[in-house]
């Protein structure tokens, strides 16, 4: 089977402080949508984007964590098995900038070290407003090694930017992580894709607060679908769902 056969599938997790902009940053997105209106996500919400990334099918699920502390024990659950992140604050919330190593903390502590990370400052249209210096923020991304992006959700500035970099670096790691482990020791596995087939993992379930915490506290990620033959098949496919 060819690489570019692969169909791959890559949770993303988005977090920060209540009101940086997480869910719009995801609407945005997914939907070319923004709303005014503050809507505050109880536990977790998830849509997803389909994208074209190299002439592959890349599946992006895209989990929008609260930002308030109450829901940590419901939102921790749903970090496992995520495979990129957005740290995101906003530039008129001082203490979402300095939360932004405690999210890391919380997110490391579910998924380890490895994923591909990113610094977001989101609201840029308001720097009027800011609280934050860009220097510090550059500084912070410094220190945790982390690519930086200001975003505008708003304007809709950057945010694409945001997701295809996530997008790449998952790529290049699972590469490398093929390369280093040998093909006949669990390949499937070794390029950590999967379905998220659990009954918990809704889609878009709660903005307004009729979340099921995940059962069990784990989300089911199996691996399966892992490499798409088909894709090659249907020249009508690839990269032709924009
Ligand atoms: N001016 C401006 N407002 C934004 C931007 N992004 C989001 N907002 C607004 O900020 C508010 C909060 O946005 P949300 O996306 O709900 O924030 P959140 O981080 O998901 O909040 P929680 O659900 O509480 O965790 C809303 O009123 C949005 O319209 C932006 O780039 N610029």
């Amino acid at each position: 089977m060819l690489e570019e056969d692969l169909e791959v599938a890559i949770k993303v997790v988005v977090v920060g402080n209540g009101a940086v902009g997480k869910s719009s940053m995801i609407q945005r997105y997914c939907k070319g949508i923004f709303t005014k209106e503050y809507k505050k996500t109880i536990g977790v919400d998830f849509l997803e984007k389909q994208i074209c990334h190299n002439e592959n099918d890349v599946r992006l699920m895209l989990w929008d964590t609260a930002g308030q502390e109450e829901f940590d024990s419901i939102t921790k659950a749903y970090y496992r098995g995520a495979q990129a992140c957005v740290l995101a604050f906003s530039t008129t919330d001082r203490d979402s900038f300095e939360a932004i190593e405690k999210w890391k903390s919380k997110v490391e502590e579910e998924v380890g070290p490895n994923i591909p990370l990113v610094l977001v400052q989101n609201k840029i249209d308001l720097l009027e407003q800011a609280v934050v210096e860009q220097e510090e923020a550059e500084n912070l991304a410094k220190k945790l090694k982390l690519r930086f992006y200001r975003t505008s959700v708003k304007e809709d500035l950057n945010v694409t930017e945001v997701f295809q970099y996530l997008t790449e670096k998952h790529v290049q790691k699972t590469k490398q992580d093929a390369e280093l482990e040998p093909e006949t020791t669990a390949p499937i596995r070794q390029i950590g894709l999967f379905n998220t087939t659990s009954a918990n993992s809704s889609k878009s379930n709660n903005k307004n607060g009729s979340s099921t915490p995940p059962g069990g506290e784990t989300i089911s990620l199996q691996p399966s679908k892992s490499r798409v033959a088909s894709k090659s098949k249907n020249p009508f496919s690839r990269c032709k769902f924009f």
